[in-house]
């Protein structure tokens, strides 16, 4: 019997929450999978134990004070070890590589996840900062080079997957919903106190520091709304947000016909992450399953974007188009490094993100370039705002 080709996996951020949990996947299934690639930034301890464990083709780290490390640790293996943005962007094009998993954080994903596209890769794409950035380049791009995009989200996961055998049944609407994070009851004068370390405790989620983070001022709401926009090809009007703060149901869509459908799980990144390997697909899991005796009710709420600003800029930055989502992603970086170190407060940080969408440059249509250049000054622009 011949041997079933395995799909050759590269996974950007392999040492984050998304990377990890990947791992673990395919882990389990590595009847199906190999891991072809694995990055990170500045964790090389954790990458060199990766490296060690899944035996990669190669292994790049973002900054390269870890070079020698990282090549001395694994000198007695046949890996190929690379340092440098550019080589973990090399890394996403490379031949056998099937699948890319971007779960690099932030405005850094943009030019592996634009590289692999134009290298015609499956991406399974967890960096929804890229098509905030990004989002027309993107489809274009992947239209032109037929790569297909499988959202790794966990929102846009249940969307793809209720659209899933629908063919080209008419969508009315896409409902996302939000758990409303950990300051969802808190009122305007308990958010100007709130510190770091309270944001970073996510009421169902463990991730990373900048999407907890993202989560507490519904940026990261902002951010879906602006993602499912380009991933499904629907119109502002056509999304909403409804806050369920069990985050059981992941997300639904509403038909021409007015039926609902839903997805629903415990939340855990894994089930996602593995979907969009196996896509159309569905493997066999042992992930916790959802138990309604244990859950008696589901609520929902409106979301309220006077508390939570950072969402109603989102609205407007997706209904502006050209750079403004860019300037939105670059500002909303630095408030977000900023908060962390305690140097600015929570409601600041939305103020600050106002003030740069206000004062920087607006590009009708901007190029690849003009993002690159929009990101860049709206960083120096946000931290002079700070100042
Ligand atoms: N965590 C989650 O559950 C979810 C995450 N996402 C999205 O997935 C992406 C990853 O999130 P998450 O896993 O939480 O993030 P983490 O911060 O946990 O991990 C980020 C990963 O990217 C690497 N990285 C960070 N900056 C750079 C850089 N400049 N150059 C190269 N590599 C870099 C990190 O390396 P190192 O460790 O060395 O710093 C790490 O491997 C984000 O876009 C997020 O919005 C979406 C839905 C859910
Ligand atoms: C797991 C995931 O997809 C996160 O984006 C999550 O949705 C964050 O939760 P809220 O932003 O809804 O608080
Ligand atoms: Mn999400």
């Amino acid at each position: 019997m011949s041997e079933i080709q395995k799909k050759q996996i590269a996974i950007l951020g392999s040492t984050g929450s998304i990377g990890t949990q990947a791992l673990e996947v395919l882990a389990h299934n590595d009847d199906l999978f190999e891991i072809y690639a694995i990055t990170a930034n500045n964790n090389v301890d954790l990458l060199i134990e990766q490296a060690r464990k899944f035996q990669p083709e190669m292994v790049a780290i973002g900054n390269e004070i870890h070079y020698q490390k990282l090549k001395k640790e694994l000198s007695d293996l046949p890996i190929k070890v690379f340092a440098g943005i550019e080589s973990i962007a090399q890394v996403a094009e490379m031949q056998p590589v099937d699948i890319v998993l971007t779960a690099m954080v932030g405005y850094s994903g943009l030019k592996p996840t634009i590289n692999a596209i134009k290298a015609g890769k499956k991406i399974a794409l967890a960096n929804k900062e890229t098509l905030v950035v990004a989002g027309e380049l993107i489809c274009e791009l992947a239209l032109e080079n037929n790569s297909a995009i499988i959202p790794v989200d966990s929102e846009h996961s249940a969307i793809f997957q209720c659209l899933a055998g629908e063919g080209n049944n008419p969508v009315e609407k896409l409902i996302l919903t939000a758990s409303g994070g950990p300051f969802r009851t808190k009122s305007i004068h308990e958010l100007e106190t709130v510190t770091s370390a309270q944001a970073l405790k996510h009421p169902n989620w463990d991730m990373g520091a900048k999407i907890t983070i993202d989560s507490a001022s519904m940026m990261n709401k902002g951010f879906e709304i602006i993602e499912a926009k380009w991933l499904f090809g629907v119109t502002p009007e056509q999304i909403q947000v409804v806050v369920h703060p069990q985050s059981i149901i992941h997300s639904m869509v509403q038909f021409a016909d007015g039926s609902i459908k839903a997805q629903l799980g415990m939340p855990d990144m894994k089930l996602p992450i593995q979907y969009a390997f196996t896509y159309p697909e569905r493997l066999k899991t042992n992930f916790p399953r959802f138990n309604f005796d244990l859950c008696s009710q589901f609520t929902f709420e409106q979301p309220d974007l006077e508390r939570f600003r950072n969402l109603a800029f989102a609205y407007y930055a997706m209904d502006k188009g050209g750079n403004m989502p860019c300037i939105l992603n670059a500002a909303n970086e630095i408030v977000v490094a900023e908060f962390l170190k305690d140097r600015i407060g929570f409601l600041q940080m939305s103020d600050i993100i106002e003030n740069a969408m206000a004062k920087a440059e607006f590009i009708a249509k901007p190029t690849y370039d003009d993002y690159v250049k929009t990101d860049a000054l709206v960083r120096i622009l946000t931290k002079e705002l700070i100042k």
